[in-house]
């Protein structure tokens, strides 16, 4: 349904292969509902794409990936910004929202690997490629054997490492491969009981100012209500732990018997304490069962865990 107006949408994005993907589909979603709307791709470079050589826990500041996309919305050089869930901070800066969050692609981990097809084929002292501590945890947790190594980079040069023959496998999100036509790489998913996978893994949501009632207006039929209540839980409970995709923390929602089931995770960095807690309750408290849950972890002894990563020197 085409709206009476001559604007032009401009989507600052990422120069990645996956942001550009994520990009494009948003403008052809776009273009779909609005066939009359320009739509543009405007390519910003931003700080997590500049600093390769060390583990995101160690770059700091939240929303590495997003401060330059939201420079470019707050001084008028582009409307929208098109992130994965996964990468965006809890709070936005003055005057920008989230309102979309677009279906979600495979919520999964998976593992690649040229020589094995689970993580339970590989031998002992295998090395297993992650830069996410996430990951790092809830692997060492099941094979305190295999020895994690370093990997970071976007998806291309991380499956590039690997056939250097550099690791004997690696973990991505399914999401990012799928998107990208490279599933066929995929030896294995993870299942959430294997890894638990990050609060908004494999959605997509949009950002723009808060004031463009209009360009809101155009964004809304990309919005899909199920997997914003799934994500709503899942960032609550990342929010009340202060966390995001750089710490070990997982949390996961999934629609079951008319509700929510949500499950969550605060572990050790090597694995070897893992706090494991879920709760489940109506999609109307979204939010709170978010909240509840990590509260509960807290109690539990996250606090600890997590004063122990960020006081920690992460390699
Ligand atoms: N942290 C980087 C990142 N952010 C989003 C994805 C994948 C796509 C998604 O989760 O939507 C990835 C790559 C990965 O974790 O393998």
């Amino acid at each position: 349904m085409s709206q009476a107006t001559s604007r032009t949408i401009r989507i600052a994005t990422r120069k990645s292969l996956l942001a550009l993907w994520q990009a494009e589909y948003v403008k052809q979603q776009l273009q779909h509902h609005h066939p009359d709307i320009a739509v543009e791709l405007v390519p910003l470079k931003s700080k997590g794409d500049k600093i390769l050589d060390v583990p995101l826990a160690k770059v700091g500041g939240k929303g590495l990936f997003v401060k330059e996309l939201e420079q470019a919305m707050l001084d008028g050089s582009a409307d929208i910004a098109v992130h994965s869930m996964k990468d965006v901070p809890m709070e936005f800066p003055e005057g920008l929202g989230l309102p979309v969050i677009c279906e979600r692609e495979d919520p999964r981990d998976a593992f690649v690997s040229n020589r094995y097809t689970t993580i339970d084929d590989m031998p002992a002292g295998s090395v297993v490629g992650t830069s996410s501590l996430r990951r790092q945890c809830q692997v060492l947790a099941s094979r305190p054997d295999l020895h994690v190594k370093f990997l970071r980079g976007n998806v291309q040069t991380r499956l590039q490492k690997l056939d250097n023959g550099d690791y004997d496998g690696i973990i991505l999100a399914s999401a990012g491969l799928i998107r990208l036509e490279l599933e066929a790489r995929i030896a294995s998913h993870l299942t959430p009981e294997q890894s638990l996978p990050a609060g908004g893994q494999g959605a997509v949501g949009i950002e723009c100012r808060t004031d463009d009632t209009e360009l809101q207006a155009l964004l809304a039929p990309l919005h899909h209500p199920a997997t914003a209540e799934r994500v709503q839980a899942e960032r609550a409970m990342n929010r009340r732990l202060e966390g995001g995709c750089q710490v070990p923390i997982a949390c996961y929602a999934e629609h079951v018997d008319e509700g929510l089931w949500l499950r969550g995770l605060v572990g050790s960095v090597d694995g070897t304490s893992i706090l494991f807690d879920e709760i489940r309750g109506p999609v109307a408290e979204a939010e709170a069962m978010g909240v509840q849950l990590a509260e509960r972890l807290l109690a539990a002894g996250a606090d600890r865990i997590l004063a122990e990563v960020y006081g920690r020197e992460v390699q």
